[in-house]
C-alpha cells in the first residue's frame, strides 16, 4: 500500500486543481497515491459555516477556529488509519528531500492541516498536531501551496509515477549535491555550444562530467549542503582540482 494524504482546507479547488494534470492526475488515476480533500467548512455547526474569529487580545486579521478543525481531524480518523497529522506554518520545521524520502519510507498516512488568516488557534498546535512543517521563511495567504509541495516531492518519489525512474536517482539532492546542467538539440543555439563531452557517446567520461559539474555548481552555490553529500574518493579529487 502506497502513501496517502488527507487536507483540510478551505480551498478544496486548489487541490482538485493542481492533482487534476498531469503526473499526479496519472499517478491518483493509478492509484499509486491516494488524496482525500475535505472542505473544513463542512465541519462546522453553524449556517454561516464559520472556521474563523476575531484574535483574544486584539490586533489585525482573523485566526482560525479549533471546533471546526478538531472536528474534521475526529471525524476523518473515525476510519482507524494511523496518521501523522501535519500542520503546516512558517514555524515549522523547514522541508527538504530528506523529509520527502523519510515520509515515503514511513508509507504512514499524512493529514494536513491548511492554515488560512493570521494562523490556527494555538490549541491546536498543543492538542492535534504531530508535526509542524515549513516550506520555507516566508509567509503565504494559505498553507495549501505547502501541502501540494509535500505531496508533490513524495509522489515522485514512488516507484512508477515518473516515467524514468533513473531520473530520480541523478537529480538535485539525490547525490546530496546541486543538480548539473542539463541540454537537448539543438547542438547549437546563437553561437552556445552543447559541451562536446555529452556529445561522445562516451558514458564514462559523461558521469565524470555531470559529477564534476554538479560539485562545482555546488560549492559555488550551496558550499553547506556539501558536508552532507555522498562523496567518493573520485568526488574528493575533484574538490581538490576544484580548489577545495
Ligand atoms: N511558509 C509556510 N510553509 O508552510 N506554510 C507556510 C505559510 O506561509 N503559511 C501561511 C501563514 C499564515 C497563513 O495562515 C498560512
Amino acid at each position: 500500500m502506497n502513501i496517502g494524504f488527507d487536507i483540510i482546507t478551505i480551498f478544496p479547488g486548489i487541490f482538485h486543481a493542481y492533482l487534476g494534470e498531469s503526473i499526479l492526475k496519472k499517478a491518483l488515476q493509478k492509484k499509486l497515491l491516494d488524496v482525500k480533500v475535505y472542505n473544513l467548512r463542512d465541519f462546522t455547526t453553524d449556517r454561516h459555516k464559520t472556521v474563523d474569529d476575531y484574535p483574544y487580545g486584539g490586533g489585525p486579521g482573523m485566526v482560525m477556529k479549533i471546533e471546526p478543525i478538531y472536528n474534521a481531524v475526529h471525524a476523518i480518523k473515525a476510519d482507524g488509519l494511523e496518521r501523522q497529522i501535519v500542520m503546516l506554518s512558517p514555524q515549522g520545521k523547514i522541508y527538504n528531500q530528506a523529509m520527502a524520502e523519510e515520509m515515503l519510507k514511513e508509507k504512514r498516512r499524512v493529514l494536513f492541516i491548511c492554515g488560512r488568516y493570521e494562523g490556527i488557534d494555538e490549541r491546536v498546535r498543543e492538542s492535534i498536531v504531530d508535526e509542524e512543517i515549513s516550506i520555507g521563511d516566508y509567509v503565504m495567504t494559505g498553507g495549501e501551496l505547502a501541502a501540494l509541495v509535500i505531496i508533490d516531492s513524495i509522489a515522485r518519489l514512488i516507484p512508477g509515477v515518473l516515467g524514468d525512474e533513473e531520473s530520480i536517482k541523478e537529480e538535485s539532492f539525490t547525490w546530496g549535491l546541486l543538480d548539473y546542467p542539463h541540454y537537448t538539440r539543438p547542438p547549437e543555439f546563437m553561437g552556445m555550444k552543447v559541451p562536446d563531452v555529452l556529445l561522445s557517446g562516451n558514458h564514462r567520461e559523461i558521469y565524470k562530467w555531470r559529477r564534476r559539474q554538479a560539485i562545482r555548481r555546488t560549492l559555488e552555490r550551496r558550499p553547506e549542503i556539501l558536508k552532507n553529500a555522498k562523496l567518493t574518493d573520485e568526488d574528493i579529487e575533484i574538490l581538490k582540482e576544484e580548489g577545495l
